[in-house]
Order: C-alpha cells, then sequence, then structure tokens
C-alpha cells in the first residue's frame, strides 16, 4: 500500500529541474559578471585567471584527450620562469583562450569560449600548468597564440544532474522498478524482522564494533529496498560503512560506492585497502589522493595487462603530437591531425575494452555521485548503492548512481548542515507543479535525499549509532539532549579526557582542566559591528554584510595565549565562528602570533575536529536579534568539532532570540564553567 504522502515522479523531476536551474543560473551569473567586469590582471589577482601564458607541450591523457602545459609566455615572464601567484586548482573547469587585447576590456565568456577551448586542470606547478582539453582537436585552437587561463562555473555537474532527472521525468509508470517506487513512496519498504536484525550474529572482520554499529550494519543488510544510517558526530559512519561493504562482498553482492566529495570517497579507498579486495575508483587522477591512486581506473589501464595493447596507440599519438611542433606546413600539419582523428578513434575502442574488463571485474567500484555517471559504467549494474555523506549531497546527485541498482544505503547526519545553495529561490521558492502539488510542497534544492525518505517513510528505515568516540561527555550532553533524543554515550577513552591529559606536556589551569566553558559578554559592553563584506574575488563592488565583535575577538585572543602558555599546542586549537567578518578580523594576528592554529566558518568546519575549539558568536545586540546564527544545524556543528575542550563565546541576552540557543545558553548556564570578562582587563591587554 502507499505511503498517502507519495510523491508524483515527473512532477518531482520538473520540480527538481526548475530549481536545478535557478541554482546554475545564479552561479553563471555570479562568474560571468566577474569575468566581464574585471581586467584581466585583477582576475588573476582574484585568483580566478592566470594570464601571459603559451603552449609548451602537449600528450595523451585519459580518454584520448589532449593534455596540454601552459607555462609563462617568454616574453612577460619573470627571471626565474615562475608563474605569477594565482588561485587556480586541480580539478577547476577553465577555458583557455587567446588573451584579450589591450583594448577590448569586456569580456562575455561565451566569447571566450568560442576563441578557446574548455578543459579540466590536471596538474598545477610552480612553472606550469595542465589542462585536459574536452575538444578533440582543441590544441588546434590554442596552438601558436599567446593565451590567458579562466575559470569557469561548474556547469558539468548539472548536465548529468539534469539528465538524470530528464530520465526520470519522461519514465513510463510501468518502468518503475519496486526499488524507484518505494523511493517515491508509491509502495512501502518491504519490513525488515526484527529477529534478523537483533539475532543471529555475523562473522564480524572488525571485532571491535560497537552494539549500535552491528545492529545498522545487520539492518542495512537485510532491508530490501533502502537503509538509512544516522551517524551524530563522532560514531564512526566510515568505520561502519567498511564493515558493511566487507560483509556485502562475502554475500557476493556488487557494490557502488559514492559520496558528494572526492574527500570522501578517498577516505573510504584508504581504508578498504589494506583488505585486499579488488577495488578500482573511478575519477580524474589529478583529483585524487595520492595514497589512492594505484586503485584509480587510469593508473589501472596502464599498469594492468590489458593495458599494453592501449598504451601502443597511446605511443603513437604522443609521437604525432611531437612531430605537429615540428613542421611548418600548413598541409603536412593538416594530414597529422588527420591522422591523430583516426588513432584518438582506434585508442578510445581499445581502452573502452579495458576499462570494461576492469570495471566489471571489479566487485567494488568507487566514485564521487556525480563520477558515477560516466561512460565506463554506462553498462554496469550493481546490486547496492552505498552512498556516505549523504546529507551533504543534493538529491539530484544522489540519483546519478541509484539508477544503476535496485537497493541503496545512505549514510549521513540530516542534523548537521545540508549542501551549500546559492541561489535564495532554490533554497525558499517551493515551486508549484500542476499534478501533485501537496506532495511537492515544502520540497526546496536543500532538501536531501535522507530528510525525504525519513519524511516519507518514517524512522523506520533508519538506525543511528549512538556510541561517540569525540567529545568528552560535558560537551556531548546538550546536542544529545536536545538533537538525538539523549542516545548518545561517549565511549570509555572520550568521556573524561581533558586538555591536562593530552600526551604532551599541558599544565593543570582552570583552561585545562574543564571541558566547557562559557564567556557571557551580556550587559552591552561588547557589541556586533555591521561590515560590509566587499566580494573580494569580485573587486567590482558586489556587497554582502556580515558581523564582527572585536571584544569576542579579544577575548579569544586571551583565552588562546592561556592555552598556549599552559603548553596546549596552537596546531590542537581552532577558532570557528559563524562569521566571515569575524573570521577576517582574527586571522591574520592570531596566525602570526601561534602558528598552526586552525580558524575557520561553522560551515567550513563540518566534518572536521580538534582538541580545543573556541566559538565566538558575534551577534550582540539590543533586539535581540540573531539572523542565521539561530540555524540549529550550524549551532550543531559549532558545538561538536571539540574533543576535550570547548568554549563558548556570546551574548546571553542577545541569544534569548531564538528558543534553542535560549535552552542552549541555559543549559551553559548550568553546567558550564560560566565567566564574566571584564571590559577593562581586556582593554588593558
Ligand atoms: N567501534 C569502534 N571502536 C573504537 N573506535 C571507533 C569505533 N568506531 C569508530 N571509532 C573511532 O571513531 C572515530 C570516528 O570514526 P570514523 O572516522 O569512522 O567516523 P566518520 O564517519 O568518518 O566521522 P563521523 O562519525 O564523525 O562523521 C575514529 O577515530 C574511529 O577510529
Amino acid at each position: 500500500m502507499a505511503p498517502k504522502d507519495a510523491i508524483d515522479i515527473p512532477s518531482f523531476a520538473t520540480t527538481q529541474l526548475a530549481l536545478l536551474e535557478a541554482e546554475l543560473q545564479s552561479e553563471l551569473l555570479e562568474t560571468s559578471s566577474l569575468i566581464s567586469n574585471t581586467s584581466p590582471t585583477a582576475l588573476q589577482r582574484a585568483g580566478l585567471a592566470i594570464t601571459n601564458l603559451t603552449l609548451t607541450s602537449q600528450r595523451t591523457g585519459l580518454g584520448g584527450k589532449t593534455v596540454v602545459e601552459l607555462g609563462p609566455d617568454s616574453a612577460t615572464a619573470s627571471k626565474d620562469g615562475q608563474l605569477a601567484e594565482h588561485g587556480v586548482r586541480t580539478g577547476d573547469i577553465v577555458v583557455v583562450s587567446e588573451m584579450p587585447s589591450g583594448s577590448a576590456r569586456k569580456k562575455e565568456v561565451r566569447e571566450l569560449e568560442s576563441k578557446g577551448c574548455r578543459g579540466v586542470v590536471t596538474r598545477v606547478g610552480s612553472r606550469a600548468v595542465w589542462v585536459a582539453l574536452d575538444e578533440r582537436e582543441g590544441d588546434e585552437r590554442v596552438g601558436g597564440k599567446r593565451l590567458w587561463l579562466v575559470k569557469l562555473a561548474n556547469d558539468i555537474t548539472y548536465k548529468r544532474m539534469n539528465q538524470v532527472m530528464q530520465r526520470l521525468q519522461k519514465m513510463k509508470s510501468e518502468e518503475y522498478s519496486s526499488f524507484v517506487r518505494v523511493l517515491f513512496g508509491l509502495t512501502s519498504p518491504s519490513p525488515v524482522s526484527r529477529d534478523v536484525v537483533e539475532g543471529k550474529d555475523l562473522e564480524w572482520v572488525d571485532l571491535s564494533l560497537n552494539e549500535s554499529q552491528k545492529e545498522a550494519i545487520r539492518f542495512a543488510l537485510n532491508s530490501k529496498e533502502v537503509a538509512l544510517i544516522h551517524g551524530p558526530p563522532g560514531t564512526g559512519k566510515t568505520h561502519t560503512l567498511i564493515e558493511l561493504i566487507l560483509q556485502m562482498l562475502k554475500q557476493n553482492l556488487r557494490v557502488l560506492v559514492c559520496g558528494p566529495s572526492n574527500i570522501s570517497v578517498d577516505n573510504i579507498v584508504e581504508r578498504l585497502a589494506p583488505h585486499k579486495i579488488s577495488i578500482v575508483r573511478l575519477g580524474h587522477p589529478a583529483r585524487l589522493l595520492p595514497s589512492v591512486l594505484n586503485h584509480s581506473l587510469d593508473v589501472l589501464t596502464q599498469t594492468s595487462d590489458a593495458a599494453a595493447i592501449v598504451q601502443d596507440v597511446r605511443k603513437e599519438m604522443d609521437t604525432k603530437q611531437a612531430s605537429i611542433r615540428k613542421t611548418k606546413s600548413g598541409r603536412e600539419r593538416k594530414a597529422i591531425y588527420g591522422d591523430l582523428k583516426e588513432l584518438r578513434k582506434e585508442y578510445r575502442e581499445r581502452e573502452r575494452k579495458c576499462i570494461g574488463n576492469l570495471i566489471g571485474g571489479s566487485k567494488v567500484v568507487l566514485a564521487t555521485l556525480h563520477g558515477a555517471g560516466g561512460f565506463q559504467t554506462r553498462d554496469e549494474v550493481f546490486d547496492v548503492v552505498i552512498i556516505d555523506e549523504a546529507s551533504q549531497a543534493l538529491e539530484a546527485q544522489c540519483w546519478v548512481p541509484l539508477l544503476r541498482a535496485s537497493k541503496v544505503v545512505l549514510a549521513g547526519d540530516h542534523l548537521q548542515l545540508p549542501p551549500t545553495i546559492k541561489s535564495l529561490n532554490s533554497k525558499t521558492t517551493k515551486v508549484k507543479t500542476k499534478d501533485s502539488e501537496d506532495a511537492i510542497k515544502g520540497l526546496t534544492l536543500e532538501t536531501t535525499l535522507f530528510d525525504r525518505l525519513l519524511r516519507l517513510h518514517g524512522p523506520g528505515i533508519k538506525r543511528m549509532l549512538t556510541t561517540q568516540y569525540r567529545m568528552h561527555e560535558k560537551i556531548m550532553r546538550f546536542p544529545s539532549d536536545e538533537l538525538y533524543e539523549s542516545k548518545l554515550v561517549a565511549a570509555d577513552g572520550v568521556k573524561a579526557r581533558l586538555l591536562k591529559d593530552l600526551p604532551y606536556e599541558v599544565q593543570e589551569t582552570e583552561d585545562t582542566t574543564e571541558p566547557l566553558i562559557f564567556f557571557d559578554t551580556q550587559g552591552g559592553d561588547f557589541p556586533e559591528k555591521n561590515e560590509e563584506e566587499v566580494d573580494k574575488k569580485a573587486g567590482n563592488g558586489m556587497v554582502g554584510e556580515s558581523k564582527s565583535n572585536e571584544m569576542e575577538a579579544a577575548i579569544v585572543k586571551r583565552h588562546v595565549r592561556n592555552l598556549v602558555a599552559a603548553g596546549v599546542r596552537p596546531d590542537d586549537i581552532a577558532v570557528i565562528t559563524p562569521y566571515n567578518a569575524q573570521l577576517a578580523l582574527m586571522a591574520r594576528e592570531l596566525k602570526e602570533a601561534f602558528p598552526g592554529i586552525e580558524l575557520g566558518s561553522v560551515d567550513g568546519f563540518q566534518g572536521r575536529e580538534k582538541e580545543a575549539v573556541i566559538v565566538t558568536l558575534v551577534r550582540s545586540n539590543a533586539s535581540k536579534e540573531v539572523g542565521f546564527l539561530g540555524e540549529k544545524r550550524r549551532l550543531n556543528v559549532a558545538m561538536t568539532r571539540p574533543r576535550r575542550s570547548l568554549v563558548i563565546i556570546g551574548d546571553s541576552e542577545t541569544l534569548q532570540g531564538n528558543k534553542f540557543l535560549k535552552r542552549w545558553i541555559e543549559h551553559l548556564e548550568e553546567c558550564s564553567d560560566l565567566r564574566y570578562p571584564s571590559v577593562s582587563t581586556l582593554n588593558a591587554l
């Protein structure tokens, strides 16, 4: 029987397409306004371009693509031959194009692309940068000119999400598999017997698993269509997934493992590798961690036996490409390009076969959600798709691998921050659809698949990991009670750990023997300041608004100094804040005074941990306005980063402006080491 809020699949896909389009447009608008309003030199300074380049060499990379090496133009290069300072990174999508002449200041992205060629940066060195060109004859278009390279908005990810949503949109209802029907609530998930989940034990590979991890694994193994593994901070989600994958292999299942980012996938490859199973990691080798390269498809296609036959053609292509540069005759060049075209075709055919054999013979394939949609897996079918960090992924992204499987296991924590959305429209607009308005209502791009499934089928489809291996018990208490139904338990090894117990010499002081400290800045002496945040990248006056609080920054500085004086190493300390202006205010001074200390935004620190974390909340005003600080999931991330020491700096009066914050303040007033900083002593510092 279908739950009452079953979703009409075509309407869902239509809604997603509209939301994705709005998001893409806002991203493109941001980049194109930067490119057309800024001079090439200013774009370079802003980290978005590298100017004055020439083509220094080229070779054939994976997929028969041409990889060009670009170095500084000799006429303008510095003496040491190094590239000027820039912000282009491996993996960036760029266009390589002829430099505009001095007078042609106004540039449009379209014009850049028509003159040049798009590609992906595969390597960045101090004297050169390497780009894999998208077009087959791209090298022909960029050779022999003074070039520049400009970073573009990444619309490739959107293309894949759009394709998969269009497939869903067009699918006829008789084509829906029972798996797809469950994911949209047209059918309920098959029940999983309690006896199976709680009963007979499996033969565990990892004997250290705790009971909640074991239960989650048994549950995921026995669910037929869908299982959610809910992993609050520090509860060992990845640890659990590794065992789950090994157990699935024992059952002879074929598994596709995905995550939203390369690092989330590499993390799993690194931990699976010691188990000596055959795994293939898909993805551009330039974007992978060095430690996982041996499992990457690119390396395997060069080293495996089947690869030799591909290599022969590659060598021939490289020789031909080198000969182009030697010949001046246009006719000869044309003939060589003709030969290259043929060789590329041959190369691609051989490579496809080799890749097919490698992937087909592998029981575990790992890729980013986006990467799972590549040509290499087009004909592959999997028994299960496992998605780690699922609450950080857009739903449309998850569908890229999902149409290749008949079961999904999602691991994540919907009570931490969702993926970042740029367009306000996609965050707030509830797109109306003709057919199924009620079911789609409330759906935004921020609604993840994890959220939606939980809402659709209820908590019966999830199991929560409950032992956490990160925080002191006192740090854990509030998030556990407020967000995780008081179910979190601190593991014995961490529940009473203090800074003074660090494995190096730390003195016992009031700061190193107390896990939870609250500096209450109430009273109006620590006012917030409104800062106009000029978008530095833009350099064109695009302005946002952020807040800062100088007096809170002074408390941070004093506290860090005290910790370091007691012996705590700066690289065990992080200062985090929701506001960029506050970061900007503190960063330089703290980094210079305490090399190794980390500063970051709360959003940027998700997934990380530190021994000591200082959170400056910044807001302090008479009208009790807390703005985006009121978001529970952001506060949850902020308060669950530390292992041994959490220090909060905030104005208890202002923070009454939000219910969750108010309860947190009450908790801190009752359970923390409460301190009232004095302005005069801070001023005297
Ligand atoms: N059963 C266990 N016994 C002992 N330590 C464990 C166990 N499970 C996880 N841990 C430890 O907990 C820490 C976090 O685990 P892991 O890295 O797997 O979690 P994660 O999913 O990456 O992070 P998080 O759960 O914080 O999102 C690691 O140091 C890991 O060794």
